[in-house]
């Protein structure tokens, strides 16, 4: 039986890993990580992260063959598959800082393999990671004495959270990278063989090391500069009047550009964008190719200039003062069904608030135990508050974070009722229906539309 080890229990190896079980029912999978509570938590009926469907696909496989624990070496002594899907972030100090991708937790692993590993092992990098970190890995894994051979692949994950389980189950394409010699192609069909058990040949992409490796950086890039591409137009709309939901629908429908991610909103969030792009352009930088690294950067420069720009506005148009006053954000997660606030920006846009004096109110149906975690250096002047009608209560205004689908079923007129007046509202995701609101008597601000208001 075929034994694959995947270290990193997080948003992508927990998921990943579970359906990677769930189709291979011959294959042996075990999910390790440091962390004892996450694991104990994948062990229980309270998973570590909210996932839509998450439940019942691991709920079919662990025990069965998928198992999470935290003997690193074990699994690594045992497994002929190793995943490497721990967490990448961007470096917070010495060369690159703030720009550069932090590889301590990823070479640890490598090192940790070598250390223990006496049988020859494919190592899977699942982990986003800048290109030719392969080249670095397999010099650190190949430098042993105790004869054990290591092939590396690149096997970038695309999974979209809040979408994670259908993404797995029916991904647009699989992508494995590795070498062209003889044994790096073996690697490479071992890794396909296991993917062909629910993805179609056609969907499975084979390439060399590094375009796997940069494909996944590119991605994330290509998908982010949509986002800053139709943010920045939101801004125009916001000038002239027009409205950058008919702007995206008509530019949408050629089929060169295509209808998906161009819905502008309050700017992108989570884990990865930001921390991609600035890895792409470190590497750009390092190569020296500094109008490359400088065209990049500016998707993430938009993006600030975005949720700056959300906050700016509400308080140009709530009379240049929100200091005192009650603002509820509905929504702190980066994106609905997800509980996961990183990078969130609601993170900035809270703290801005704060920076004004203003009283934040914060509710999210899935985040709030994050969004503690984001705050605490400020936890005494924000309140958390589950229940949006009552976190709505006596507010000036209300700003729609989140596009969760709850919020578009709340009764607005109840909480029209009892917020103080005049009441604001911002949708930063243009998720609700404006002309109802605006029929209530709240005065309307969306993304890239002309305001709605009363005063
Ligand atoms: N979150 C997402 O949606 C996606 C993330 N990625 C990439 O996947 C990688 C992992 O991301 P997430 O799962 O979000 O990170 P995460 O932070 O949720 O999980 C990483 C896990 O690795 C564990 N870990 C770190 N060092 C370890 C070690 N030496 N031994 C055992 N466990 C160790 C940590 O305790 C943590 O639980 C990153 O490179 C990220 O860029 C790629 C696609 C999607
Ligand atoms: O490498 C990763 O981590 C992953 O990053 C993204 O996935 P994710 O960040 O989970 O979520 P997205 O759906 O891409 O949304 C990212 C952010 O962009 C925002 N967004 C997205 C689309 C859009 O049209 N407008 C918009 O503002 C979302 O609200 C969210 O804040 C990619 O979509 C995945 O393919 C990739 O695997």
């Amino acid at each position: 039986m075929t034994k694959i080890l995947c270290i990193g229990a997080g948003y992508v190896g927990g998921p990943t890993m579970a359906m990677i079980a769930k189709k291979n029912t011959n294959v042996q999978v075990t999910v390790v990580d440091i962390n004892q509570q996450r694991i104990d938590a994948w062990n229980s009926d309270n998973l570590p992260i909210y996932e839509p469907g998450l439940d019942e696909v691991v709920n079919e496989a662990r025990g069965r063959n998928l198992f999470f624990s935290t003997d690193v070496e074990k699994g690594i002594a045992e497994a002929d598959i190793i995943f490497v899907s721990v967490n990448t972030p961007t470096k917070t100090f010495g060369h690159g800082a703030g720009c550069a991708a932090d590889l301590q937790y990823w070479e640890k692993c490598a090192r940790q393999i070598l250390e223990v590993a006496t049988s020859d092992k494919i190592v899977v990098e699942k982990s986003t990671l800048p290109v030719r970190t392969a080249a670095a890995m397999e010099r650190i894994l190949n430098s042993g004495r105790n004869g054990a051979h290591f092939d590396v692949l690149s096997n970038p994950e695309f999974l979209a959270e809040g979408t994670a389980i259908a993404d797995l189950d029916n991904p647009d394409r699989i992508l494995i990278g590795g070498h062209s010699t003889p044994e790096g192609k073996k690697a490479v069909q071992a890794l396909v063989d296991v993917y062909a058990a629910w993805v179609p040949q056609e969907k499975i992409i084979t390439t060399n090391l590094w375009s796997s490796e940069l494909s996944k950086l590119t991605a994330n890039a290509f998908l982010a500069q949509r986002v800053s591409s139709i943010n920045s137009i939101s801004a125009l709309c916001e000038a002239t009047e027009a409205d950058v939901g008919e702007v995206a629908y008509a530019i949408g429908t050629d089929s060169r550009i295509g209808p998906k991610f161009l819905k502008a909103s309050v700017g992108f969030g989570g884990s990865c964008f930001k921390k991609d792009i600035l890895n792409l352009v470190y590497l750009c930088e390092s190569y020296g190719l500094h109008e490359v690294a400088e065209y990049w950067r500016q998707v993430v420069k938009m993006n600030e200039y975005q949720e700056r720009r959300f906050v700016d506005r509400m308080l140009k148009e709530m009379f240049n003062t929100i200091a005192g006053k009650r603002i509820a954000l509905f929504g702190f997660a980066f994106k609905a069904d997800t509980g996961d606030t990183r990078e969130s920006p609601a993170i900035l846009i809270t703290r801005e608030l704060l920076e004004e004096n203003a009283e934040v109110v914060i509710t999210d149906p899935q985040a709030l135990k994050h969004a503690e975690q984001d705050l605490a250096d400020v936890i005494d002047r924000v309140v958390f508050e589950p229940d949006p009608y009552k976190a709505a209560e006596g507010a000036h205004a209300v700003a729609l974070l989140t596009e969760w689908k709850e919020y578009k079923e709340l009764d607005y007129q109840k909480i029209f009722d009892r917020m103080a007046q005049p009441a604001f509202l911002f949708d930063g995701r243009n998720h609700l229906d404006h002309q109802e609101l605006f029929g209530i008597g709240y005065n309307v601000y969306s993304i890239g539309k002309a305001p709605l208001k009363h005063i």
